[in-house]
């Protein structure tokens, strides 16, 4: 569904994207997860014909992103980050003028307009006029305007930022249902690294224009990263002598054991008998299991939040240590 090769765009003297080599397979849903300024936006403003490369090429949809800008546009969907509907209008009646705009009868705009209202759930709301509705509910009008054409492809530009929790998860649910539903292949831009998680079946982290990771989730954290058993002790001697007995990897710190082990919260109870056997029952346990941050972490040196990744107030860690009582 979409090739690139070496894709690359400079704006003067800052190289916005910097030779990104990317196959997209129908029906997938992909993330671009990066820090502020890695190049998503502008990968995504590419591949949907906005902007042309500065050199390499990108097909979508079979068609050459330079070469046939109309074939592309004509099967594909684009949500950017500002809101596409008109404020005066109705949300209805900007479904059905946008399916008109894409050559649709007014009879199947309007059949289709229906099926995306009840699909995103805009039913009580869609007869009101844009600029009364939610910001959550403008999402999802957004993002049925950018369906309204059945495209096979949707890009999505950061669905959720300025949203609160419950609406995020309220739109991350109708995301992953619409393309049960259409089968349509989903590519999404978000800063949000749970968002990533929950959503995608495989995670593309790009950094300074150029993609430094790609897998899915749990591979990603597996392989970078794995789950973590943190013991602390009373004393430094006590972890020096479990350091010396435990047959994993494992970094010491004073009286801090961190063990790094995957699976970790299956074998934490186990790992726990030992410790009582041989004497040296520890104060505190943590099992930490590994985050996408962790990750991106592992992968630059540098967190994707401290880069300067925007979470909205209300917003909690990604996954909560599990805390073991012994
Ligand atoms: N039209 C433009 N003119 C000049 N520089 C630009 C332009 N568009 C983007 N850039 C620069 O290109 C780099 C990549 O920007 P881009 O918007 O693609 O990043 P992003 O990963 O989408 O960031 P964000 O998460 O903040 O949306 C940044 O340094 C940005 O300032």
């Amino acid at each position: 569904m979409i090739e690139t090769h070496e894709l690359t765009r400079h704006f003067k003297d800052v190289q916005a994207v910097r030779g990104i080599n990317l196959t997209v397979a129908p029906g997938e849903l992909v993330a671009l997860l990066g820090p502020n300024g890695a190049g998503k936006s502008t990968t995504l403003r590419m591949l949907t014909t906005l902007i042309p490369p500065t050199s390499g090429t990108a097909k979508v949809a079979g068609h050459d992103v330079v070469r046939a800008q109309r074939e592309v546009r004509y099967r594909i969907g684009y949500i950017g980050q500002g809101n596409g509907a008109a404020h005066s209008q109705r949300g209805r009646d900007e479904l059905i003028s946008q399916g008109r705009a894409y050559g649709m009868k007014v009879t199947e705009a309007r059949r289709r307009a229906a099926e995306l209202i009840e699909s995103l759930d805009l039913g009580a709301v869609a007869d009101r006029t844009v600029s009364t509705l939610s910001g959550g509910q403008r999402r999802r009008l957004d993002i049925a305007m950018g369906l309204i054409h059945a495209p096979e492809l949707l890009f999505l530009d950061e669905p959720s930022t300025g949203l609160d929790p419950q609406n995020r998860a309220n739109l991350q649910q109708h995301i992953v249902e619409l393309r049960e539903r259409y089968g349509t292949t989903i590519v999404l831009t978000t800063h949000y690294l749970d968002e990533a998680d929950a959503m995608a079946e495989r995670v593309i982290v790009i950094d300074h224009g150029r993609i430094i990771a790609d897998d899915t989730p749990a591979r990603l954290k597996d392989e970078h990263v794995g789950d973590r058993i943190i013991l602390g002790f009373a004393h430094e001697s006590d972890a020096a002598a479990v350091a010396s007995r435990v047959p994993h990897k494992f970094h010491r710190s004073g009286t801090e054991l961190t063990i790094s082990v995957p699976g970790a919260p299956r074998l934490v109870t186990g790992l726990l008998d030992d410790l009582r056997a041989w004497g040296l029952p520890p104060a505190e346990v943590e099992v930490r299991r590994a985050t996408l941050d962790d990750v991106f972490l592992q992968l630059t040196g540098r967190s994707l939040r401290e880069g300067g990744a925007a979470r909205s107030a209300g917003d909690t860690e990604d996954t909560e240590p599990a805390l073991v009582e012994v």
